[in-house]
């Protein structure tokens, strides 16, 4: 089956960076999580896909389909979260509900009355008296009541309480059990990616640096933990990527019972998704 979002060979420039062939994709009825540090490339990768921005080259298929000036009638099927990107101030839940049925077909009252409802968001308050989680409560309500079937977030967690954070991950985890519904999200909140994405885009300095299944990296990704001396006896092809810290190596290996048989001697421990990408990041990346 196809997936409703292919990317291929993405590239954007700016000055002083370049967002560089990425090709990456989302399956139906999964969650993928696009992690990297800041300036990695998240936002314009999604923006992008969003066409907000003109791309220099690749070419960008939603639902089977490229995204083309008349082909604009795909954006209803995507709702979109960006951190930042909030209702204009004056407005209330009220008024943001007349607005967006007069711009979604699908628009389905009842549904966003229940999102009010469960997010605790006052119907007649101005925006403006609202927190920034609450913002973000009213984005993803919004964004979940005109029946998408991808949802685009970009740090759309970030300003919310682990509580609610934890409720909007059970939103999100409902949303894609119907196999016809994907989300691509952009979070530096791993915790809430390792509870909830399928698959992991990392990208770094506008490339991506891997794109795999999450059970994979956390299941069987692992740090070796060693000295000098046992670093030096470790075979290069073996480490994917390495960092010196005092008197320590940290050493990212793919497989870490494959990595126990073969130095016996040796710590290996579980690796976040966290310190993968701190290792890639911050370390010096072999293979
Ligand atoms: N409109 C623009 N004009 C020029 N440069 C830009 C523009 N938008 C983004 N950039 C640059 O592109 C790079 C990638 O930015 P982007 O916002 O995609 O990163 P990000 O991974 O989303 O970062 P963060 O985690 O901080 O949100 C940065 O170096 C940024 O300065």
């Amino acid at each position: 089956m196809e997936p409703i979002l292919q990317v291929e060979n993405l590239t954007k420039q700016y000055p002083g960076f370049t967002l560089d062939h990425i090709s990456f994709s989302v399956p139906r009825g999964t969650i993928v999580g696009l992690i990297g540090e800041n300036g990695a490339g998240k936002s314009t990768t999604l923006k992008a896909i969003l066409d907000l921005i003109r791309k220099d080259d690749g070419t960008v298929c939603l639902f089977g389909q490229e995204l083309t000036e008349d082909r604009k009638d795909i954006k209803e099927d995507i709702g979109v979260v960006f951190d930042g990107i909030h209702f204009h101030e004056t407005l209330t839940p009220k008024k943001v509900e007349k607005i967006s049925e007069a711009a979604y077909k699908q628009w389905d009252p009842q549904v966003y009355q229940s999102y009010l409802r469960q997010f605790a968001l006052p119907a007649d308050k101005e925006i403006k008296t609202f927190s920034k989680g609450m913002k973000m409560k009213l984005s993803i309500a919004v964004a979940l009541s005109h029946d998408p079937k991808l949802l685009i977030l970009d740090e759309a967690t970030s300003g919310l309480d682990p509580v609610m954070r934890d409720d909007i991950l059970d939103v999100f985890m409902d949303f894609v059990q119907d196999e016809s519904h994907s989300i691509l999200m952009s979070s530096h909140i791993t915790t809430d990616l390792e509870k909830i994405a399928d698959y992991i885009t990392f990208i770094h300095k506008g490339k991506i640096i891997f794109d795999k299944s999450k059970d994979e990296l956390i299941y069987d990704y692992g740090i070796i933990r060693c000295n000098s001396s046992q670093f030096e006896k470790l075979d290069k092809e073996d480490i994917l990527a390495c960092r010196k810290r005092d008197y320590q190596w940290d050493v990212l290996v793919a497989n870490k019972e494959k990595a126990a048989r073969k130095y016996k001697d040796y710590v290996i421990d579980h690796a976040a998704i966290d310190d993968i990408l701190l290792l890639y990041v911050k370390g010096d990346v072999l293979s």
